[in-house]
């Protein structure tokens, strides 16, 4: 049975025409000699290797066949009309790149295209664009010598090293130094798949050629006797898979034809991707990255080689939220239907849950076992722990208290994260045990008189509680991570691998609860996060929660989902702020996009009827365009807002869907507040409520200057960073004044 190596398709196909073409490479890897398949070399082809199909009446399915390892390959190019097809086969040739390695489709270019070209010029083109694009006219050329400094040039690349160095073809090298700007060259990798897409988007965005060897793990190509089976060890190389794909079976291949673009990231992963979804890691390993860089991609296709590997272990995929837990789940199914889902903890499978969730299931299936926890953690016996704390508790505690302590520290906010990161974790049950210890990362400092009034606040909210019978859910997890950690002497590990998206948003709680579901050692926790993104909770550090990344780490740096105008938007509202990561180093930027787009569009508007007149003419405008109305989205501050933005634009006929919980749905603009976004995607999005930058940091200035309220300034930068960052093409910024 042949294998099908699946390409990235340059070609767009209509349904009729997809289903075609999967019926025919079913066929086709069935037994590609079944009649009907018409499976043809093309007469004086350029690639002798280059064949045709038969996938109707009309169209063709162009590929080339390799017979390696004494097997039948395809290498699926793409499917075209029939004499398109025809054309297409004969001028193609698939050979390995000589100085990198890697595979490489090459175009021969019409004579008529080019001036005083050779007989036969070769491009690397897998989109079968224009020619033009790679020798540009005269015209230009004279134009382009006249302006400035080309961009790498200045950045200190030369031809020849893009060519002997990086194996880019010549067409493509001199045209990448010939732009003159970032977007220049962004737009030309737009043009190139696969390797030389990357490569040219690295270089835009000032990497060095040593990175880059090292990044795409360049080596030369091998030279057996027989290039067929040279092509095969190239096509399994780690950079040429964000191109190429084997296919495993044939569900597998439905879905990459059915899915088409949006599924890429299901089959074609960054080399870098790959990496961290197939290493093994001998302990506890951290995944950062900006947004869009493709960590949950990274995540998902993990815990998918777990199980493969490692059928009947017990897998939890956790995050912060619910909502993202259920996205963490559709991931997994649509990477694969298959995948063991779990329905309970300690269970072989995928359990993918919300991190409170986890702990509310470990306190359920204790019962009363839980109670010698219960003890550990808040110094008191409780039989009912089903109740949770209302969240204005804090405040209706320190209203009632007629307390000595300024305001920065008696409020809930300071009182919250005192309790969580500091009282809870280090499961202080008296004020004795809290005069004693450490707060490292508090910023504001207490002396031993305010400590003694913080804990007569968290005394009285302790015994409200009790009173009560609820727990809040910062307890809760520290209850069940007490209950985990000693089971007498034995601690109850409930699973084999821990998979965290969102690392950034936890608090030391939930740290010390996955600390203990699994036993310290190989691949036992593997952390995504982005500090730049944390909008819930204090900043936390791993280590002082029992998980040692030491040297673990790797960051990703491209992003997949935003166009770089719009990253680069995103990226100014964090700058000026200073952010740790969860081992305590500063979070660094310099991330980069493969896509290219319109800038963003900021509008200051005066009044809030201004504002939704805007945002509505915004929409109508992309609706006119045909685009589908849920991938508009509408982000806004809080609920309130969000139901304003709903009626007002019902008003002007646009249909519109405030989301909450529930999942997005279709067929309507959706409206949500910039928490309910995170981890979500669209194409168009409109951020509402937004405030000039300056004005915030007056206002962030004029109240006390403490930690905490540079804190709550991070934060919120955050917030407009993961708002902006949800929008894939067009951003627009409404901004009152
Ligand atoms: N290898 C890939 N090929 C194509 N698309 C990809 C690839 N990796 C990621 N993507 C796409 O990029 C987008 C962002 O991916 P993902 O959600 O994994 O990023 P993230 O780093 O978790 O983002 P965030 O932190 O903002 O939630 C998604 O649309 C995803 O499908």
């Amino acid at each position: 049975m042949p294998t099908i190596i699946m390409t990235r398709w340059p070609v767009k196909l209509d349904g009729s025409v997809k289903a075609k073409a999967m019926t025919f490479l079913q066929k086709l890897s069935a037994d590609d000699t079944t009649p009907g398949l018409h499976v043809e070399p093309i007469r004086q082809s350029v690639d002798s290797r280059v064949r045709t199909g038969r996938v109707d009446d009309s169209y063709r399915a162009v590929m080339f066949r390799l017979d390696g390892s004494g097997e039948t390959h395809y290498v699926i190019h793409g499917v075209w009309q029939h004499d398109e097809a025809i054309a297409i086969a004969g001028r193609l040739r698939l050979k390995v790149n000589p100085v990198n390695g890697l595979p490489q489709i090459e175009e021969a270019t019409p004579l008529s295209a080019v001036t005083q070209a050779p007989a036969v010029q070769f491009s690397v083109d897998s989109t079968l664009t224009a020619p033009t694009a790679i020798a540009p006219p005269p015209d230009v050329a004279a134009v382009q010598a006249v302006a400035a400094q080309p961009l790498l040039e200045r950045l200190g690349h030369s031809r020849e090293a893009l060519v002997d160095r990086l194996g880019v073809p010549a067409a493509v090298a001199d045209a990448a130094m010939a732009a003159t700007d970032e977007d220049a060259v962004l737009q030309l990798a737009q043009r190139h798949e696969g390797w030389l897409g990357l490569m040219l988007v690295d270089l835009a965005t000032g990497d060095s050629i040593e990175t880059i060897v090292a990044r795409m793990e360049i080596e030369e190509a091998p030279d057996t006797g027989d290039e067929d089976e040279d092509l095969l060890t190239s096509l399994k190389r780690s950079a040429a898979q964000a191109q190429f794909s084997f296919i495993e079976d044939q569900e597998e291949l439905r879905r990459v034809i059915e899915s088409g673009d949006f599924g890429a990231w299901r089959i074609f992963l960054h080399p870098a991707q790959r990496r961290y979804v197939e290493k093994s890691f001998s302990g506890p390993f951290r995944l950062s990255g900006g947004a869009g860089t493709g960590k949950t991609v990274v995540l998902v296709h993990r815990a998918r080689a777990l199980a493969r590997q490692e059928p009947g272990a017990r897998i939890v995929m956790t995050t912060f939220t619910t909502n993202l837990a259920d996205a963490l789940r559709d991931g997994l199914t649509e990477l694969d239907p298959r995948m063991p889902i779990a329905d309970g903890l300690g269970r072989p499978g995928v359990r993918i849950c919300g991190v409170d969730a986890l702990a509310a299931e470990v306190i359920r299936a204790a019962g009363a076992g839980i109670s010698e926890a219960v003890h550990t953690v808040l110094g008191d016996v409780r039989n009912d722990l089903t109740g949770r704390v209302p969240s204005a508790r804090w405040r209706a505690i320190v209203d009632a208290a007629h307390t000595t302590l300024p305001t920065e520290v008696a409020n809930d906010t300071f009182l919250a994260a005192e309790y969580t990161t500091v009282i809870l974790p280090n499961r202080i049950r008296t004020e004795d045990e809290y005069l004693r210890v450490r707060r490292p990362g508090r910023g504001t400092a207490l002396d031993r008189a305010k400590r003694r009034a913080v804990w007569a606040l968290v005394a009285a909210y302790r015994a409200q509680n009790r009173i009560d019978g609820q727990l809040d859910f910062a307890e809760a997890v520290t209850v069940a991570a007490a209950y985990l950690e000693s089971a007498g002497t034995t601690p109850r590990h409930l699973a084999d691998h821990v998979l965290v998206d969102e690392g950034q948003d936890l608090s030391p709680g939930h740290w010390q609860l996955l600390r203990a579901l699994v036993a310290p050692g190989k691949d036992d926790l593997f952390i995504a996060e982005d500090s730049h993104q944390r909008i819930y909770g204090a900043r936390v550090v791993l280590g002082r929660y029992g998980i040692r990344i030491v040297g673990r780490s790797q960051r990703l740096t491209l992003n997949y989902r935003t166009t770089a105008q719009n990253l680069r938007y995103a990226m100014t509202v964090l700058e000026g702020g200073s952010y740790l990561d969860l081992e305590d180093n500063p979070e660094s930027t310099g991330y980069r996009s493969a896509r290219s787009g319109p800038a963003p569009t900021v509008v200051d508007v005066a009044s809030i009827g201004a504002e939704l007149a805007t945002a509505a003419k915004f929409i109508e405008g992309w609706l006119s365009q045909n685009t589908p109305p849920e991938t508009i989205a509408v982000l806004v501050r809080d609920r309130y807002q969000r139901d304003r933005v709903v009626v007002a634009l019902a008003d002007r006929g646009i249909g519109a869907r405030a989301v909450d919980r529930d999942r997005p749905g279709v067929g309507r603009v959706l409206v949500m507040t910039m928490h309910r976004a995170k981890g979500l995607e669209f194409s168009k999005v409109v951020l509402a409520g937004m405030v000039e930058p300056e004005s915030t940091r007056r206002a962030a200035g004029s109240e006390a200057d403490d930690a905490e309220t540079l804190e709550a300034e991070l934060r919120d930068r955050s917030l407009i960073y993961v708002a902006a960052t949800r929008a894939r093409d067009e951003l627009v910024v409404l901004r009152r004044r």
